[in-house]
C-alpha cells in the first residue's frame, strides 16, 4: 500500500522551509509526503539554495526530484530568514492542526515535523510548550517524547517544563504512564518483543540511599517495583552520570530520563543529524527533526537535511507496520 505523510516545515523563518526543499530532490522520501505550508515560503527557501522546486497539488504523482506535493496554508507576512514574525503564529499553528487532524482520520497514515519556535508561537498569542503536548492534546491522549538515533532512544519523563517544576511532576501515577507506554512502543513500533529498559534517578547519584533526595525512595523504587511485578524488564533507578557508559548503554533498548536536559544533551551531542524526535502513544505515528530552528544559519544552505530524511523515512517505517498490523 502507498503511505502517505504529512510534513510540516514549522518556523517558516527557520531552516525548515529549506530542509523541505531539499526534501524535494529525494523522489523516495518525497514521494511519501504531502507538505502543509504557504508556497511562496517554499518558493523563496528554494530560490535562496538555487535549487529547482516545483509544487503540485495533493494528489499529484511525482516523477522528478524537485517536486512537492502542498496542501497550501498562506501566511499573512512575507518571511525573512533568521527572524520570526509573531504574527505568523496562527497560520503556523492551523497547518499544524490540520496536518495532525488528517492523521486523525486516516487521510495522512503519520505525521512528520520541522522544528517550530516556541517563543514566536507564544509572542503570536498562542500558549504553546511544544508539538509533542499540543498533539497530544489535540488527539485526547497520553504521550511520551522520546529521541533516538542508532544505538541510543532516550524517552522522558518530563518535558517542556521549568526545572523548578519538575520534581513536582514526577509522581508514581505519571512515571507509570511514561514506562509503560514506552515499553508498549518499544514492543509495537519498534518490534522488540521483551524491551529492557533503564530508569534514572532525578537526584545526583540517584539521590545516595535518601541522602541527596528522597524521590527514588519514595516515588521511583516503589513504582519500578511496581512494574516489575507485571513483566516489565527494569533497570533503576541509575545514577545519570555512569547510565550512558557504552558497557552499560548496550545492555538496554532505551533510557528514560527524568527531565528533558537530563536525557537530550547525551543523545544531540554526539550530532543532530543522525537522531529524530519520536512521539509515542498518539494514535498516529509522528516523528520530528532532533533539532531546532537555527536561526543563526537560516538561509545559508549550511543547514544539514540529514535528520529530517530520517525522520521521514523512519516515520513511513512505523505507519508501514501499524498497517500491517491492522
Ligand atoms: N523539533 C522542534 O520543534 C524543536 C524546536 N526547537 C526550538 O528551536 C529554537 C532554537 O533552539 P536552539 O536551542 O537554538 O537549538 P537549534 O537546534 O536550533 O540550534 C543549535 C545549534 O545547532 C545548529 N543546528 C541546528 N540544526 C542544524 C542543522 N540541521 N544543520 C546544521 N546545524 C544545525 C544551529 O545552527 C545552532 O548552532 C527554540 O525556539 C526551540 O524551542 C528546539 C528543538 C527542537
Ligand atoms: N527538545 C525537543 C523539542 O523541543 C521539540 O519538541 P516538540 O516541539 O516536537 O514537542
Amino acid at each position: 500500500m502507498t503511505i502517505r505523510l504529512a510534513l510540516v516545515p514549522g518556523e517558516p523563518a527557520g531552516i525548515g522551509p529549506e530542509l523541505c526543499v531539499r526534501l524535494a530532490q529525494r523522489v523516495d522520501l518525497s514521494t511519501l509526503c504531502t507538505a502543509y505550508a504557504d508556497p511562496d515560503v517554499l518558493m523563496q527557501a528554494a530560490s535562496a539554495l538555487r535549487l529547482p522546486l516545483e509544487l503540485l497539488d495533493s494528489e499529484a504523482e511525482i516523477t522528478r526530484p524537485g517536486q512537492l506535493r502542498l496542501i497550501e496554508y498562506r501566511l499573512p507576512t512575507p518571511t525573512r530568514a533568521g527572524q520570526p514574525d509573531p504574527a505568523n503564529a496562527p497560520g503556523i499553528i492551523a497547518a499544524l492542526d490540520a496536518a495532525a487532524h488528517d492523521c486523525l482520520d486516516g487521510r495522512m497514515h503519520g505525521l512528520v515535523t520541522g522544528p517550530f519556535h516556541k517563543a514566536a508561537i507564544n509572542d503570536g498569542g498562542i500558549a504553546y510548550t511544544g508539538t509533542t503536548e499540543r498533539l497530544a492534546q489535540q488527539a485526547g491522549s497520553d504521550m511520551v517524547m522520546m529521541l533516538a538515533r542508532p544505538g541510543l532512544r532516550v524517552a522522558l519523563v518530563t518535558t517542556h517544563l521549568p526545572l523548578r517544576a519538575v520534581a513536582d511532576a514526577i509522581s508514581g501515577e505519571q512515571l507509570e504512564r511514561i514506562l509503560t507506554i514506552t515499553a508498549d512502543a518499544l514492543r509495537r513500533d519498534f518490534g522488540i518483543a521483551s524491551p529492557r529498559i533503564a530508569v534514572l534517578g532525578l537526584n545526583p547519584h540517584a539521590g545516595e540511599d535518601g541522602h541527596l533526595g528522597r524521590e527514588e525512595l519514595d516515588i521511583i523504587i516503589p513504582t519500578l517495583e511496581r512494574l516489575r511485578a507485571r513483566g516489565l524488564h527494569l533497570d533503576g533507578p541509575l545514577p545519570a552520570d555512569t547510565a550512558f557508559l557504552p558497557h552499560k548503554l548496550a545492555t538496554f533498548d532505551a533510557v528514560v530520563a527524568m527531565y528533558h536536559d537530563q536525557g537530550l544533551p547525551v543523545l544531540k551531542s554526539t550530532g543532530l543529524e543522525h537522531a529524530v524526535n519520536i512521539t509515542l502513544g498518539l494514535p498516529y505515528p509522528r516523528v520530528a527533526v532532533d533539532h531546532g530552528t537555527a536561526l543563526d544559519i537560516a538561509g545559508t544552505g549550511r543547514a544539514t537535511p540529514d535528520s529530517l530524511f530520517a525522520a521521514v523515512a523512519q516515520c513511513a517505517q512505523f505507519a508501514a507496520q501499524r498497517e500491517q498490523d491492522a
